[in-house]
């Protein structure tokens, strides 16, 4: 927990609510600040380099186009490249997605333009509650973080209800577009995961409510230079809550997924999503398609901004493994049911750390 004395600390409150910290976008503007504060250190170097490689003619590449138009045979092979995909990383670039390039930029504008805010006046979305349909602050969860996170949020839940700041201007229409969009892309992978599953392509959208009542949640998150990028982390190893999370970035990396292990620097082709899978098509597909673990890396040269956008099954279902899939006995379920209002609330009031929530519904 951080100390009264640091200077990334403001104002310490020992109530429930989280401290009210420094951005760290104020934080890195500061000539001062050459080195870190010691809240924001890692006891073990993040960034060691026997286990971070970069892997880039691996990573999966789903193209949206021949998932969606394709011939019959394009689309066959394209959905069981998604399963694999699903299988083998639970990470996958896609490409061919038919959503705006200037759409993506300006909502990465946008969001910059939010961060920009005074602190003041985004001190009003700071929000009380981490189910609070609009949050802003820094960190992942200030008031349970050990180690400070370099990165400053705005976390909004859009869908079934849109919810959003009202400043600056524009930005709430820009955005309302961008999550209709990145909703239609992902629902169809989701089609195109349920038949890789072997279940008809409604499947999964049907069990788990996604059309009407699916959670879709927008994030922002500024990582600006860190004077010490080794010894510090933008986000921590976690899994996403929902199903699937579609992500772009401002043309800067950092995302590191795991893959068999080891870490592996994520580079982006321009204009594609990255894409995560999340503990909650872990759970349906019966744990064979395992949420991705992943983490923020910084650098010291230029602010980095990244939107992921989660979705979830609706926040009022009990989800368990698919009936389907665990038909006949042959696999019991792995998992016991949970809502995913409960999970969610579970995740999001914890201190982030792998797949720990994941781990107590695990049979
Ligand atoms: O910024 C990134 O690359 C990762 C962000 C992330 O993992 C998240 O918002 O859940
Ligand atoms: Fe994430």
């Amino acid at each position: 927990m951080a100390a009264a004395t640091d200077p990334a600390v403001t104002q310490y409150s020992h109530t429930a609510l989280p401290p009210i910290l420094t951005s760290v976008k104020k934080l890195s503007e500061s000539s001062q600040v050459t080195s870190i504060p010691s809240t924001y250190t890692y006891p073990v170097n993040p960034q060691d380099k026997s286990v971070l490689i970069d892997y880039d003619s691996k990573i999966p590449i789903v193209d949206f186009s021949l998932l969606t138009s394709g011939t019959p045979e394009q689309r066959s092979k394209a959905i069981s490249d998604l399963g694999k995909a699903c299988e083998d990383w639970g990470f996958f670039l896609v490409i061919n997605h038919g959503v705006p390039e200037e759409l993506m930029k300006a909502v990465m504008d946008g969001s910059l333009r939010f961060f920009y805010l005074s602190e003041e006046e985004k001190h009003e979305y700071q929000g009380k509650h981490v189910l609070d349909p609009i949050r802003c602050g820094t960190s992942f969860n200030a008031s349970v973080d050990k180690v400070l996170f370099w990165r400053d949020f705005l976390k909004v839940f859009v869908y079934p209800e849109f919810h959003f700041p009202d400043k600056p201007a524009g930005f709430s229409q820009l955005s309302s577009e961008y999550c209709k969009r990145t909703r239609e892309v992902t629902r169809e992978l989701l089609k195109g995961i349920s038949l890789s599953l072997g279940l008809e392509a409604d499947y999964l959208d049907t069990a788990l409510n996604v059309k009407s009542e699916g959670l879709q949640v927008f994030i922002a998150n500024l990582y600006p230079p860190c004077p010490q990028p080794e010894l510090a982390l933008g986000m921590p190893p976690h899994s996403d809550h929902g199903l699937l999370t579609l992500l772009i970035q401002n043309g800067i990396n950092g995302l590191q997924v795991q893959h068999n292990g080891k870490w592996v620097n994520v580079n982006a082709i321009p204009n594609s999503f990255l894409v995560n899978t999340g503990d909650h098509l872990e759970i349906f597909s019966n744990g064979k398609y395992r949420s991705n673990i992943h983490r923020a890396a910084l650098n010291n040269k230029g602010t980095r901004i990244s939107i992921a956008v989660p979705t979830g099954p609706s926040l009022d279902v009990v989800v368990t493994p698919a009936s389907k899939l665990v038909e006949n006995g042959n696999h019991p379920p792995a998992y016991v049911g949970m809502k995913y209002k409960d999970y969610l609330e579970l995740q999001q009031s914890s201190m982030l750390d792998g797949k720990a929530v994941l781990d107590r519904v695990r049979i």
